[in-house]
């Protein structure tokens, strides 16, 4: 594990445009993927512009750690260049006429080497960019292109790496491609990393913290798991409403296609995972592919069914309403219409089980 000195990082910022408002007061974690998330507009590349210096809010107090990076009371702002920060956009914006090495030892060469949190070489290896080296940037594909513009972020040491919708230039298969290389980075670095994306998918599998915004404020802030499930965020209510459960792997069982993993919710037969036993998975469960139950069925198709307690329910409109479950030690949403939560009574307390239907690999 490579440790940074960075503890957290603290903005309380504000911006007017004549149309838009940017008001946020944010206390983010010192490691791991912060996802920036919200409809387009709602300020996600204005919040990151602010954080990197390239806007200037007219109240703003941003402390990265220990290191204050504006203070409007004091009439301080760091400048972008002395801000130690990597920023790494949609386009690679690499240098056309260096290698990736070129590229690659750019970003180092500016460094003293007691500020270097780990070598190129570390960086090289987490992006797997071995291989293209001695190429030309012109010569590579997007998603290798994408990848270096990472390295090259990391090269630099950053007290923060910002990231703007890194992957949305990218096909779905690049996406594919270098989605893993992404959730490699916070389980080896302790830098924080605030991303920005409109894609649930990228919530689901990156995100260690969710940071939702609307119209220029903060409406919903915490841990991933925490923060999909609150029935007075934004992200339950929504038709594609999931929880992300983080568990381990526990045994393959071959002759049915079928993996089982632990998770702090209970035992889930999972379809088939060509990982070793012992490796973490973390999975999705869509609120829609989780019905309720007051007994445990006999005879159901469904192999996971877990005892649940109801913990909180909501309206969500169109004869649809939001159950929010507490499954062992996790929390569980589930989608059932109306009628079904009147037929059944679910009321918060009872207990039930819950019969999922589905599951999908996110990691
Ligand atoms: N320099 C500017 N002057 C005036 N308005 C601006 C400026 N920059 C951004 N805006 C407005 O601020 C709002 C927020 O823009 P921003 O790019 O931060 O949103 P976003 O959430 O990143 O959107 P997207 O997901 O589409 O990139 C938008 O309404 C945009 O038009």
């Amino acid at each position: 594990m490579i440790m940074s000195p960075v503890p957290s990082i603290q903005a309380r910022l504000r911006l007017a445009y004549d149309q838009f408002a940017l008001d946020v007061d944010l206390n983010l974690p010192a490691s791991g993927v912060t996802v920036l998330f919200g409809h387009s507009g709602s300020g996600k590349t204005t919040l990151l512009r602010c954080i990197a210096g390239l806007e200037r809010p007219t109240q703003g107090f941003l402390k990265i750690g220990a290191t204050l990076w504006q203070d409007s009371e004091h009439d301080f702002f760091l400048p972008t260049h002395r801000r130690n920060l990597a920023y790494v956009f949609q386009e690679a914006n690499l240098f056309p006429h260096l290698s990736v090495r070129g590229n690659l030892d750019y970003a180092v060469r500016r460094l003293r080497t007691k500020d270097r949190l780990f070598s190129l070489e570390q960086a090289i290896e987490l992006l797997a960019i071995g291989p293209l080296l001695a190429r030309l940037p012109a010569r590579l594909s997007g998603g290798e292109r994408q990848r270096v513009a990472i390295a090259r972020a990391l090269a630099a040491s950053p007290d923060v790496l910002l990231m703007d919708e890194p992957l949305a230039a990218l096909d779905e298969q690049r996406k594919q491609d270098i989605l893993p290389y992404l959730t490699g980075l916070h389980q080896n670095l302790q830098i924080p990393i605030l991303y920005v994306t409109h894609s649930l998918q990228e919530v689901n599998q990156l995100a260690d913290h969710l940071l939702v915004l609307a119209a220029g404020k903060v409406v919903a802030c915490g841990p991933l798991a925490e923060t999909l499930t609150r029935l007075d965020g934004p992200m339950a209510l929504d038709r594609q409403a999931a929880s992300v459960w983080q568990g381990k792997l526990v045994s393959h069982e071959a002759e049915y296609h079928l993996s089982h993993a632990e998770f702090a919710g209970g035992s889930l037969s999972l379809p088939y995972l060509d990982m070793p036993v012992g490796s973490p998975v973390r999975i999705r469960i869509y609120a829609r592919d989780v019905s309720i139950t007051l007994q445990p069925p006999e005879a159901s198709s469904i192999l996971n069914i877990l005892p649940a307690s109801v913990l909180a329910l909501s309206a969500m409109g169109q004869g649809q309403t939001v159950v929010q479950l507490a499954v062992g030690e996790e929390v569980l949403l589930a989608h059932i219409t109306q009628k079904s939560a009147m037929l059944l009574n679910v009321r918060p307390g009872m207990a039930v089980y819950v019969q999922i239907k589905g599951t999908s690999i996110v990691r």
